[in-house]
């Protein structure tokens, strides 16, 4: 049987749900009910569709999803480049929807750096691979000297292993390097967060693994917080956490955790998928699965002590 609550107990749920700590308050990057609404010539598309994604500080994860899922789209908005219609997003502290002009030029040189699928957006073709890292500290808002500014970018090289490359322009270097140039130059600022979409879309299986190599030697060795969009399967499984994108919103994620065998000590990697569950409570089933089981419009639900049971609707056959 239950009791009616006292105003006592109304009370206190009533302060408990106000300092309840806000959705995302401890993430690196906080995407709550993101919505992007184009318009061209009266015709409106709905790239995001209230997206939610938590980022936490140190992570390398990827995003993945069809084409005209909504990836670039999120990828412009992190990067500063574009504003949300609605919702909320927050990168490093920065509200992305309330920025000013100055703060959005501000943001994009010191808090975010980016690497972009055509090697040729990345570089100044007229600047050598070192001249190339070492300008961003030019623009930087703190001032920094030439020289400190010159050791900063062969250090990033050499991290990276590029230095060979220093004084050779970006035609004179073979894509894979241009990429690890562009990633030294999205690193020259000390971001908080490397944002890259497509980085290995252009290169071959072997120079695309040397490319993901730098970048996790960037999460690794700098502690920055890496988010790249990808088409390419070797990279989401190399990952730790991968997010899939399905009609401008998130769908499921993948998440891989070591696991050693106690006896041979050997180390596997082990997979397994998730659905993400938005506070509404609505859950987005993967459609491979709902399509197996030939589950569409309605589902029957039962409650278990440990987990929730999922089956096709039965309501006819009663
Ligand atoms: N500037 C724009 N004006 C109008 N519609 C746009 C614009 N940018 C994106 N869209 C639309 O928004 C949707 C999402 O596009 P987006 O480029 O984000 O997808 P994507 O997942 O990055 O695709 P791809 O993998 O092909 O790059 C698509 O339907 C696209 O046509």
């Amino acid at each position: 049987m239950t009791t009616d609550p006292t105003l006592t107990e109304l009370a206190n749920r009533v302060t408990e749900a106000r300092n309840r700590p806000a959705y995302g308050h401890d993430a690196l990057i906080t995407c709550d009910r993101v919505v992007r609404i184009f318009s061209t010539d009266g015709v409106e598309v709905q790239a995001l569709q209230g997206l939610d994604l938590l980022v936490r500080e140190g992570e390398l994860m990827a995003l993945v999803g069809a084409s005209g899922s909504g990836k670039s789209t999120l990828m412009n908005i992190l990067a500063g480049l574009d504003t949300p219609t609605a919702g909320a997003a927050r990168v490093a502290g920065r509200d992305l929807l309330t920025m000013t002009a100055k703060d959005r030029l501000a943001y994009r040189r010191d808090v975010v750096g980016f690497v972009w699928q055509q090697t040729s957006r990345n570089l100044l073709p007229y600047l050598t691979a070192a001249q190339n890292v070492a300008l961003p500290l030019s623009l930087s808002g703190a001032r920094v000297r030439r020289r400190t500014r010159t050791e900063r970018a062969l250090e990033l090289l050499e991290l990276l292993e590029v230095a060979d490359c220093r004084d050779r322009r970006p035609q004179q270097l073979s894509g894979g390097q241009q990429q690890r140039v562009a990633i030294a130059v999205a690193l020259a600022n000390s971001p908080a967060v490397l944002l890259a979409d497509e980085p290995t879309g252009e290169l071959d299986s072997h120079t695309a693994a040397q490319v993901f190599d730098a970048f996790r030697t960037a999460n690794e060795r700098l502690g920055t917080t890496i988010v790249i969009v990808t088409h390419d399967q070797a990279v989401a499984d190399e990952v730790r956490r991968t997010v899939a994108i399905r009609d401008g919103r998130t769908s499921t994620e993948v998440l891989r955790r070591s696991e050693i065998d106690a006896a041979t000590g050997h180390e596997t990697v082990v997979a397994r998928e998730y659905a993400m569950l938005d506070r509404a409570g609505r859950l987005q089933l993967p459609a491979e699965y709902t399509e197996a089981l030939g589950m569409r419009d309605r589902v029957a639900l039962e409650l278990e002590p440990d987990h929730i049971g999922v089956w096709p609707d039965d309501s006819q056959d009663r």
